[in-house]
């Protein structure tokens, strides 16, 4: 039984399913969990899984179709009971426009009361599922990186933002593989493999957890072979390669319905049944286990090099623009009065505004420009909070420190506009009777706690506003210098940077997950001598020879540049 509401509320669609669960003679007894899905695309695929795993999990399904992109607001529903729902009850909620805003109430008034809810994504993935207006309601929340554009961005995404409770079903496809591979593992004479080889496509993530499961398990290298697209094995994982003393144990897919086993003792071939698993089949595995999957969450953080992942932070953003102005002082100007028209347009939507300055020549010179362009936007400075991008470890009014050379041009005028002491966030100096690890650790501390109780950083969302970044001639912003070991520490908002090749050697930086949490970028750049680091930031985010490349903001990234700083630039 289908039935349609049109232009209805969450009150309205909850008495409509009381109605034809009388008619129908239905019950919600035996509903085991509410199961939310967020459809973007297709919704009959997801929904027919949800359908056939029903039957060994009845649940409320939820179905998410929304429009946050309509011009008009409105909700229709359709109800779907008895043969059209299998062992479960159906609504697919059609939300347009403004009323996307209350998502989270208008869900929260359907769910089953007392039982678990299961958020599942089918097509995309939020960066950090939890922080998901609907994942934060949830005991697990299903993704399918596979099924999402870029699935290794996807997932090197997922790893940042992954909290207990997370799963997707590119881990759930490895599950027969996993249990085939532990009992090849267990042929006697049971000797850990000196090395192991996943053969598949580089780019499905089933591959690469794979890999990354039995690196982390056997504590051997696990390399990945490509097998050439085409074949009809290159959608998934193709085989596996136990490299052990006595020869080699070979699990090779042959088909979507079997795989053959060759050991070192029998190179015959033994057919092992091991079919494909539909979609209805591995959410029906999620939904049996609503505990926390800790191997998948162990496996995804060894899955990549911290520095792949540094990368993904400023991937999927809008593409930077170029302002290119006649010289280092018209720089400062304009940086200056774009960064007050931001901050004015952030204070006319919240209560506060982040601003993060930066040291350096075009870096102080716009922190200077700073006072007047606030004024003419008419920013309230009071509700304005200052941080800085990386400070010198060195004495507190020492010449060398970033914020020394704004003291006078930035902090006192803007203390005298309003600005209280508080809003300051001076990073510490060795005065404060700290350690340089502790002084970035404090730093840091004092950025989470301002960003929430959670770490701002895995919220995918922006917490600063505006962030002010110089450029070195060698492509460095901040203290993350080009192949410098301190640029892979991301688990902190702020790091200690020791043997900087740019004097003085000791600074705090933050870290590429912090600035890549800015709304709108601003890198500030003036001189001949930046041309190539200019140019070569131009081109693919790639974080470790050109860090510069990789920030981007939320909204948008600007480079301010003077003629001779863009001379390089070809577009
Ligand atoms: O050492 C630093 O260098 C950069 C760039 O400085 P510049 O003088 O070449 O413009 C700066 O942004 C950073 O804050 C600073 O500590």
């Amino acid at each position: 039984m289908i039935t349609t509401l049109n232009d209805t509320t969450a009150s309205a669609i909850d008495k409509k399913m009381i109605e034809m669960r009388e008619t129908f003679g239905a019950n919600t007894i035996g509903r085991v969990l509410t199961l939310i899905i967020i459809a973007t695309g297709d919704i009959e695929e997801p929904l027919e899984a949800a359908i056939s795993a029903s039957h060994e999990h009845p649940a409320r399904v939820l179905v998410v179709d929304a429009d946050p992109e309509a011009e008009t607001s409105g909700l229709d529903a359709e109800i779907r009971v008895g043969r059209d729902a299998g062992a479960g009850e159906i609504v697919i909620l059609r939300a347009r426009g403004e009323i996307m805003s209350s998502l989270d109430t208008l869900v929260m008034a359907l769910l089953l009361p007392d039982a678990p809810i299961v958020t599942w994504w089918p097509e995309t993935a939020p960066s950090a599922p939890v922080h998901d207006v609907l994942g934060s309601m949830s005991q697990r929340r299903i993704t399918d990186a596979a099924a999402c554009a870029g699935p290794l961005d996807t997932l090197k995404r997922l790893r940042r933002g992954y909290t207990s409770g997370d799963s997707d079903l590119a881990w759930s496809r490895l599950t027969r593989w996993r249990g085939l591979v532990a009992s090849a593992f267990e042929v006697p004479p049971v000797t850990v493999p000196q090395r192991v080889e996943v053969s598949g496509a580089a780019d499905n993530p089933s591959v690469v957890l794979l890999a990354a499961w039995l690196s982390h398990s056997l504590g051997v290298d696990a390399e990945i072979v490509e097998t050439t697209s085409g074949t009809t094995d290159s959608i998934g994982v193709h085989g596996v390669r136990l490299i052990r003393e006595d020869g080699v144990i070979d699990l090779t897919r042959v088909s979507d319905d079997s795989i053959v086993m060759t050991l070192p003792s029998d190179d015959s071939g033994q057919h092992v049944t091991m079919p494909r698993r539909t979609l209805s089949e591995l959410l029906a595995e999620e939904l049996r286990r609503l505990d926390p999957d800790e191997v998948y969450g162990e496996v995804l953080a060894t899955a990549f090099s911290a520095i792949d992942d540094s990368g993904t932070y400023a991937s999927g953003k809008p593409e930077p623009t170029d302002r290119v102005l006649p010289d280092a002082a018209a720089v400062a100007t304009a940086a200056a009065e774009s960064a007050a028209s931001q901050l004015a347009t952030a204070l006319d939507q919240r209560n506060l505004a982040h601003l993060v300055v930066t040291g350096g020549t075009v870096g102080t010179a716009t922190a200077r420009a700073l006072p007047a362009a606030l004024a003419a936007a008419d920013v309230d400075v009071s509700r304005l909070h200052l941080w800085w991008g990386d400070e010198r470890f060195v004495d507190p009014d020492s010449s060398d420190r970033n914020e020394v050379a704004v003291r006078e041009g930035l902090l006192e005028p803007l203390q005298e506009s309003g600005m209280p002491a508080r809003n300051i966030h001076v990073m510490p100096s060795p005065a404060d009777g700290m350690s340089l690890e502790e002084a970035a650790a404090r730093y840091g501390q004092q950025l989470d706690q301002s960003g929430g109780d959670e770490p701002f950083r895995t919220r995918g969302r922006a917490f600063f506003d505006v962030l002010m970044l110089g450029v070195g001639p060698d492509g460095h912003i901040a203290s993350l210098f080009p192949e410098h070991p301190d640029q892979r520490q991301v688990g902190a908002s702020a790091i200690a940077v020791t043997g900087s090749p740019k004097p003085p050697p000791e600074r705090v930086s933050l870290t590429w997950p912090v600035l890549n949490s800015a709304r709108h970028v601003a890198l500030l750049v003036a001189g001949e001598e930046k041309a190539d680091a200019v140019a070569a930031a131009h081109g693919t985010i790639n974080p470790w020879p050109v860090p510069a490349s990789a920030v981007r903001g939320l909204g948008s990234t600007t480079w301010f540049l003077d003629e001779a700083a863009a001379a390089q630039l070809t577009r």
